[in-house]
């Protein structure tokens, strides 16, 4: 693999400069794609698979998705072989042609899932997203499922705040096991070639994505949020289209 690519600046701050021996850390709803009204109806467009293989080439292996879907979902919208970490970090792949690592973490009760179900059925359009280690519920199609989806998660957590914490996410509200997160993804990744001793940038739209964000910080990298940098998915793959280049 080469290692020819320099990253230009984002678009919306030109004066950062160019980042060379760069890592490149990019989130998946909302950053690389648009989102979308239910989790299965996001559209990814034709040349971005092939467009990351390219800038992980270019990158010398160093790109990594790190994203709050299964890793399996992940391969299904991008299946290129490329270093992904799936489940907010509970799923590590980072060498593509390896099987993933799957740290040992604990699973919410069933019961915690069907009362998830109970309050879902009530909302038409509203749905229940399974993760490995956790569950989502989806409000986009019914918004005053909201607070009522909120509330009830977290009494969930309040069971077992040792093992489970509650995430805020885009119109959806997650359980998910402590001992993951985009931090851990970063952080794993970071320790072994061909990420370690480079410079990370972390792309990402979400709440979730800030812990990655400072993860990156914490190597004396960046964290970029997309409406600050970019403004939009389209403009933000046009930019790594630009970076592809390596001119
Ligand atoms: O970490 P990400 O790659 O940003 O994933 C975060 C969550 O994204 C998905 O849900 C969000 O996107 C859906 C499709 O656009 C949208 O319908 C939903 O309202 C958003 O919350 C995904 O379903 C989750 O599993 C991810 O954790």
């Amino acid at each position: 693999m080469s290692d020819r690519i320099i990253l230009p600046p984002p678009p919306r701050v030109p004066g950062l400069g160019p980042i060379a021996a760069a890592a490149l850390f990019l989130d998946f709803d909302g950053t690389l794609v648009e989102i979308a009204p239910r989790p299965d109806a996001v559209e990814v467009p034709d040349h971005l698979p092939d467009l990351l293989h390219r800038l992980t080439e270019g990158l010398g292996g160093a790109l990594a998705i790190v994203s709050g879907r299964a890793l399996g979902e992940l391969e299904q919208f991008l299946p290129v072989p490329i270093p992904m970490a799936g489940d907010h970090g509970a799923t590590l792949r980072p060498d593509p042609l390896q099987p993933p690592t799957l740290p040992s973490l604990p699973s919410p009760p069933e019961a915690w899932r069907a009362r998830a179900d109970a309050l879902v059925a009530k909302h038409p359009g509203a749905l229940v997203e399974d993760k490995t280690h956790g569950f989502v519920i989806h409000y986009r199609q019914a918004p005053e499922l909201g607070p009522e989806a909120a509330a009830l998660l977290a009494s969930m957590v309040a069971e077992d705040p040792l093992a489970f914490t509650l995430l805020e996410a885009r119109m959806a509200w997650e359980i998910r096991p402590r001992g993951a997160s985009k931090a851990t993804a970063v952080r794993a990744l970071m320790a072994a070639a061909p990420f370690a001793g480079r410079t990370p940038v972390f792309i990402g739209d979400d709440v979730t994505d800030e812990e990655g964000m400072d993860a990156a910080r914490s190597f004396g990298g960046q964290g970029w949020r997309l409406d600050d940098m970019f403004g939009t998915p389209q403009v933000l793959r046009d930019w790594l289209a630009e970076a592809a280049t390596g001119r």
